[in-house]
């Protein structure tokens, strides 16, 4: 078990649940009342600052059921907080697209999140060539 320091920035939401055995992945809530035309975009409030576990970062992903219930998609597809966002002010946000005219509330589950190790330090080490095969180009393995 791991525990992440949490600090909530609205009491207008519900607290985190980790529901062991059923997903990793954990809801978020909007934070405010957010009501956006077709095409407007807004960084939605998360209400919420962590202090995450040390080498790890978190991934924010919509819910399966967020563009069929709210009509909005994430414009950086995954979200990704780093470890050293972790002051107070830190808020967790979701950048938000809306496909049509649409009312969000809060407290409303938009979208969810889990933590990943950080991947190993890396560095590039430059090569004429790679010596290895090419497997041809996007798509080349077909479609069936
Ligand atoms: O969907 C997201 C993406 C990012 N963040 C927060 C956590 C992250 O640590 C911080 C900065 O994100 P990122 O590094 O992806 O943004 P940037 O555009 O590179 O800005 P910066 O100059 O702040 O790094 O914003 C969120 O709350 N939600």
């Amino acid at each position: 078990m791991v525990s992440i320091r949490i600090k909530y920035l609205s009491d207008k939401i519900e607290k985190l649940r980790y529901i062991d055995g059923k997903s990793d992945w954990i809801d978020l809530r909007a934070a405010e009342r957010v009501k956006l035309k077709a095409g407007e975009f807004r960084l939605i409030p998360l209400g919420i600052a962590m202090e995450l576990p040390k080498g790890y970062e978190a991934h924010i992903v919509p819910r399966s059921s967020t563009f069929k219930n709210f009509g909005v998609i994430q414009t950086n597809h995954c979200g990704i907080v780093d470890e050293s966002y972790c002051g107070d002010n830190d808020q967790w946000f979701f950048p938000a697209l809306a496909m049509r005219d649409t009312v969000i509330d809060v407290n409303d589950r938009i979208c969810q999140f889990r933590i990943f190790e950080h991947q190993p330090a890396i560095s590039f080490d430059e090569a004429e060539t790679l010596g290895n095969d090419d497997r041809g180009g996007i798509g080349s393995t077909g479609k069936n």
